[in-house]
């Protein structure tokens, strides 16, 4: 036995010591949170870790992932974090992994080895999908995010507590393009403006100028000079706006200055007019000189933009900030631009240090068998944590009020006809869906492969219909029931078998579904349900006789 090991029965207590260090943990993502977190898990007793990440270092991230260092730029992040924790604690044993988590491969079955998944994310879709296989799983997750001071950490946990997709979520916001490109009135659509310009026609213009002594030049009196000035011939779009004020290259020259491009010029400063027009061409000019060397080997070589790039972000912010001062709209410093085209706000250190802590704490909780009594915590401004009761599972989500089971599956022979009657048919009482013959709909995916007017797959091998082991198939009927069947392969005799009896109804609800998903106005009455009128919720807690409330 390690120090460490002696030093967390003393902290821990041996009951939840022997927990932590039996249990087996999925850890996916090795980034700011990640990085952290590994820390946090080995040094606190795991020592069966599981990491798995997509992606390579970046040299932007050893500010704050501070498992990695320079030597490891490009090498894969599970790996090189695996090393670097492992010497926290040599007894743990770390799994590390260069995938992505939505690869076939992470199947449910596979998911059902762990304890629990700690998440450690950067992104909606990653989210979705380990909670989907999470609940499918019925495996516990701790789900968690940063944002520059603000953070959160909470459990999922199937039947228990709210899932991640519970609750709508706010998408990125995007604007069109038709206003950003003729009026722009707020700072971000400048920067957009100005980068969509570098991705459409002037930066084409500027490609095609490069090499020659009045390229940016020419660049510049296009988007500034020639476009503002033919912009404002249409009287109309200026009778109740600022107009803009063309900005002319040669005056911008002869304007006295001792700046020759960016050099010396602070990233969290707004610069003057004069210095966003040196830095605009210094850039422009350092791109082109780029793109040229790159077409010298690859002659259809482009540029793509990228915020970790100083030249793309130098060019990006002066060329958003001449455009600004035109219309009138104020400038931005390089830093903010940076958070704004490439839509992130910086990541700080401590703030991923206090909620991987936090991720630690709610997994033991979870050890302790605590799942709705093992509440949110937020980390708000001013570093106050705040906590809040985790909530129910609200009934109207589509991902995890579904009911799911296994179903074991000879692929070869057995047919849709088959799951029909041995499963969906079968009575409640008897461990199946209990449903009607002709309400049945299967879909696999977003493709229908049954229903009562499309029965011709119903009757083939599942191998020949395009199923195959790990599938999950959604059944709905005419009520609103929906249940999806995790299909595996099977290692009985039997053609199709549940693996487990279908779990009983928890609430169902037949309202007549035109509020479910996306409007906004929907989603406030599935938050507010007391407030709908004429729909009708049917709760059958036991199977016995439905009843109806109506609500008012
Ligand atoms: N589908 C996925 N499968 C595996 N790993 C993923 C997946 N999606 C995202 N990740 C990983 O999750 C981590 C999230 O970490 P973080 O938020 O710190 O992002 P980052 O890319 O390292 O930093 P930044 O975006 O701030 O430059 C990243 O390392 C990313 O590669
Ligand atoms: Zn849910």
């Amino acid at each position: 036995m390690t120090s460490r090991d002696s030093y967390n029965i003393r902290v821990l207590g041996q009951e939840l010591y022997d927990k932590v260090s039996s249990s087996k943990v999925l850890l996916i993502g090795a980034g700011g949170i990640g990085c952290e977190l590994l820390k946090n898990l080995v040094m606190s007793g795991f020592k069966d870790i599981e990491v798995i990440d997509l992606d390579t270092i970046d040299i932007s991230n050893l500010n704050r992932q501070f498992l990695f260092q320079k030597q490891h730029v490009k090498q894969a992040k599970a790996h090189v974090a695996k090393e670097s924790a492992q010497k926290f604690n040599p007894s743990a044993e770390i799994k590390s992994l260069q995938c992505n988590i939505k690869e076939a491969q992470f199947s449910v079955q596979w998911f059902k080895q762990f304890t629990m998944v700690l998440n450690a994310l950067d992104n909606l879709e990653a989210r979705r999908h380990v909670n989907a296989m999470c609940l499918a799983a019925d495996v516990p997750l701790v789900e968690s995010g940063t944002q520059g001071y603000f953070g959160q950490a909470y459990v999922i946990k199937k039947d228990e507590t709210e899932c991640f997709d519970c609750q709508p979520k706010i998408t990125p916001k995007t604007y069109p393009v038709c206003t950003i490109r003729s009026t722009p009135s707020e700072p971000i659509h400048s920067n957009e403006v100005a980068a969509l310009n570098r991705e459409t026609e002037e930066l084409k213009a500027i490609k095609e100028a490069a090499g020659s002594p009045d390229y940016t030049k020419k660049i510049f009196s296009k988007v500034y000079e020639t476009d503002i000035e033919r912009s404002l011939t249409m009287e109309s779009m200026w009778k109740n706006r600022q107009k803009p004020t063309p900005l002319h290259y040669d005056e911008l020259e002869n304007i006295m200055s001792d700046i020759a491009e960016k050099g010396g010029l602070e990233d969290r400063k707004v610069w003057d007019l004069k210095e966003n027009f040196e830095v605009f061409k210094s850039s422009a000019k350092k791109l082109s000189t780029r793109l040229l060397k790159e077409r010298e080997v690859h002659s259809d070589a482009i540029l793509s933009f990228d915020k970790d790039d100083d030249d793309a972000m130098d060019f990006v912010t002066a060329a958003s900030n001449l455009r600004a001062h035109i219309f009138g709209i104020e400038k931005n410093s390089l830093f903010d631009v940076k958070s704004m085209a490439g839509n992130i706000i910086p990541a700080i250190a401590t703030t991923n240090a206090i909620i991987s802590g936090l991720v630690i704490l709610k997994a033991f909780g979870i050890l302790r068998g605590e799942y709705k009594n093992n509440p949110r915590v937020y980390l708000h401004t001013s570093s106050r944590l705040i906590s809040e009761a985790n909530s129910d599972p609200n009934p109207n989500c589509s991902v995890c009020r579904s009911r799911s089971a296994m179903v074991s599956v000879d692929f070869e022979k057995a047919t849709l006809r088959d799951l029909i009657n041995q499963v969906l048919l079968l009575p409640v009482d008897e461990g199946g869906a209990g449903m009607e013959q002709d309400e049945i709909a299967i879909m696999d995916g977003s493709r229908m492969i049954y229903d009562v007017d499309f029965e011709d797959m119903a009757d083939i091998p599942m191998k020949e219909a395009g199923l195959k082991p790990d599938t999950i198939l959604r059944v709905t009927n005419d009520d609103g029931d929906e249940i999806d069947l995790i299909m595996e392969a099977n290692n009985t005799e039997e053609l199709i078998k549940l693996s487990s009896p279908l779990p009983k109804l928890v609430f169902k609800v037949l309202v007549k579904r035109k509020m479910e998903e996306e409007s906004e106005e929907a989603n406030k009455r599935v938050k507010t349900m007391h407030t709908i009128v004429d729909d009708v919720i049917l709760l059958d807690l036991d199977n016995a006789d439905d009843d109806i409330v109506l609500l008012d």
